[in-house]
C-alpha cells in the first residue's frame, strides 16, 4: 500500500526572510528548528528560509519533491518523538547563482546563516566567494544591511567568515566600504548532535508519522545556540527555542569546542583504531572512557567557568555521548581533522602551556592517534594531503611528531619529543628496522 507523503503536511509557508548556505542535516536539526519555534511563537508573518545546498544538489532535489517539509526525530535514550518542520520555504541547488543573488538582493531578507563545515572557511574554499557574490548582489540592489551568521564549529566564526570575504574584495572599493559598514558578521556557538541520516531513519519516520519522508533528520533532544552580534535587518525570535544573545561569545565557544568536540575527536581517532564504529560504542569502552575523562581534566583547567558549571556540562556530555540510540559514526567525526584539531586540542593545549602547566598526556594522545589515522586507508581530509605524504616518508616516531606539529602548530617544537613518545607508545609493534 502506498503511504501518504509528507509533502501534503505543510500548513503554512512564511515569506522568505532568511537565506541559508549548506543544506545539511545539521541546519535542519538546528537553525531551521529554532526558526520553526520562533515562527510558532509569533503572531504575524514568520521567517521563511530559502536554503541552498553547498556542493551536491541532492538535498535540494529530494526536499523539493516533498515541498521542503521534513520530519525531525528527536531521539532520546528511551524513545523517539517526531515533529514536522516547515521553516524552509524554498530549497535550491547551490549552483543556481541567479536564485542565490535574487534572494540576497531582496530587502525583506535580513539574515544569512551558514553551515559549510570547518573546511568551508579554508583559503580556496568556494563558500566565502559565494557569500561575497550574494552580498555584491545586495549592495548593487541597494537592499540595505544584513546579518551573516556562521553556525560552524570554529572559534570566532563570524570574524573568520568576515575576514575570508573581505580578503576577496578590492580594498578601498565601494563594496568593501559597504560590507564593513552595513554587514554584521555574527559569531555563534551551536550545539546539537546530529548524525547523517540513514535508511533506518527513513523507516523510523514512516513508522512514527505514517508518512513517507525521503529526508528526515534524527537528532538528540538537547539543543543550544549562543549568538553575539547585531542584526541590522531584524531576525527571527530564536529565543523562543532557547537561543541566548551575549556580548562575549568566546567562553561559550571554548566550553563547547574543548569539551564536546575535543571529546568527539578523541573518541573518533582512538575508537576507530580499536575497531569501534560509533560514539556510544566508544564511551562504553572503559579504557576510552578513562582517556576521555583525562582529556576533560586537562582541558577544563583553562575554561573561564566555575567548577559547578563545568561539572554540569560534563555530566550532560556523559549522558549525551552514552545515548546509544543515536548512531553517531566515528568516521564522520574523524573527517577533516586538519581543520578541527586546532580549535579542539591545540588551542586548549596552548592555554595550558601559557599558564605554566605541562602539556596534557591525553591531549598529545589525540594528536598521536590522529597521526596513526592519517597513515590508514580511510582518510577524508583534503587539508591533510601534504601531511599524509610527509607521514608516509617519516621514518621514526620523532619524524612523525615533527610532521604533525609542523602542520598544526609549527611554533610548538618543544612538544616534538613528548609527542614522539605518545606516537611510539600508540604504534603497533613493528618488526625491527621496519621504519629504519
Ligand atoms: N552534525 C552536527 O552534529 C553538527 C553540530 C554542530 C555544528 N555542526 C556544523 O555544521 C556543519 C555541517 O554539518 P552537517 O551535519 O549538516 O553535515 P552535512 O554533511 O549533512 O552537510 C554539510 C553541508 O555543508 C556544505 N558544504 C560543505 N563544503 C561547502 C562549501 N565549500 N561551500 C558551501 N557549502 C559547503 C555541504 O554541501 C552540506 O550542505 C559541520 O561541519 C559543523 O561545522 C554540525
Ligand atoms: O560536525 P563536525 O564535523 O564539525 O564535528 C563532528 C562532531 O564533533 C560535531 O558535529 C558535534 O556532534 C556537534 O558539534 C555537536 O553539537
Amino acid at each position: 500500500m502506498t503511504q501518504p507523503s509528507i509533502a501534503s503536511a505543510r500548513q503554512v509557508r512564511h515569506p522568505v526572510r532568511v537565506a541559508h548556505l549548506g543544506l545539511g542535516a545539521f541546519h535542519r536539526a538546528h537553525q531551521a528548528w529554532y526558526t520553526q519555534r520562533a515562527n510558532e511563537a509569533s503572531d504575524g508573518d514568520g521567517w521563511g528560509i530559502a536554503a541552498f545546498t553547498g556542493r551536491s544538489p541532492d538535498a535540494a532535489r529530494v526536499l523539493a519533491a516533498q515541498d521542503a517539509v521534513y520530519t525531525l526525530i528527536e531521539r532520546g535514550p528511551d524513545g523517539d518523538s517526531a515533529s514536522v518542520v516547515e521553516a524552509l520555504s524554498s530549497v535550491h541547488d547551490g549552483g543556481d547563482a541567479d536564485a542565490w543573488r535574487r534572494v540576497l538582493a531582496d530587502p525583506r531578507v535580513g539574515v544569512l546563516t551558514l553551515t559549510v563545515t570547518e573546511a568551508g572557511y579554508r583559503p580556496g574554499s568556494t563558500a566565502p566567494a559565494r557569500v561575497l557574490d550574494g552580498l555584491r548582489a545586495r549592495f548593487e540592489a541597494g537592499a540595505g544591511g544584513i546579518a551573516v551568521v556562521s553556525c560552524d564549529n570554529l572559534p570566532d566564526n563570524g570574524a573568520v567568515i568576515r575576514d575570508a570575504v573581505l580578503a576577496l574584495v578590492e580594498p578601498g572599493s565601494e563594496l568593501d566600504a559597504w560590507i564593513r559598514a552595513e554587514v554584521s558578521f555574527v559569531s555563534s556557538m551551536v550545539d546539537r548532535i546530529t548524525p547523517a541520516t540513514t535508511d533506518a531513519d527513513r523507516e523510523a519516520a514512516l513508522r512514527l508519522t505514517g508518512q513517507e519522508d525521503a529526508a528526515p533528520v534524527v537528532t538528540e533532544p538537547f539543543a543550544e545556540w549562543v549568538l553575539s552580534g547585531d542584526f541590522p535587518a531584524g531576525r527571527p525570535a530564536w529565543e523562543a527555542g532557547g537561543a541566548r544573545f551575549v556580548d562575549d561569545i568566546a567562553p561559550y565557544e571554548r566550553r563547547k569546542l574543548w569539551l564536546l568536540n575535543a571529546g568527539h575527536s578523541l573518541l573518533a581517532y582512538h575508537g576507530l583504531a580499536a575497531g569501534l564504529r560509533t560514539v556510544a560504542e566508544a564511551v562504553a569502552d572503559p579504557a576510552l572512557a578513562a582517556e576521555l575523562e583525562r582529556l576533560w581534566d586537562e582541558q577544563r583547567t583553562e575554561l573561564p567557568f566555575d567548577d559547578a558549571t563545568v561539572d554540569d556540562a560534563l555530566a550532560a556530555l556523559r549522558s549525551r555521548f552514552g545515548n546509544a540510540r543515536i548512531e553517531h559514526r566515528l568516521a564522520q567525526i574523524a573527517s577533516d581533522g586538519s581543520q578541527k584539531l586546532g580549535p579542539r586540542i591545540v588551542d586548549p593545549l596552548r592555554a595550558r602551556l601559557a599558564s605554566g602547566r605541562e602539556p596534557g598526556a591525553a591531549q598529545l594522545g589525540v594528536l598521536a592517534a590522529w597521526s596513526r589515522h592519517l597513515a590508514g586507508p580511510d582518510v577524508r581530509d583534503a587539508g591533510a594531503d601534504a601531511l599524509v605524504a610527509a607521514l608516509r616518508d617519516a621514518r621514526t616516531p620523532r619524524d612523525r611528531a615533527a610532521a604533525v606539529l609542523a602542520a598544526l602548530a609549527p611554533d610548538l617544537t618543544d612538544l616534538i619529543e613528548p609527542l614522539a613518545e605518545r606516537i611510539a607508545a600508540s604504534e603497533p609493534a613493528t618488526p625491527q628496522g621496519a621504519h629504519a
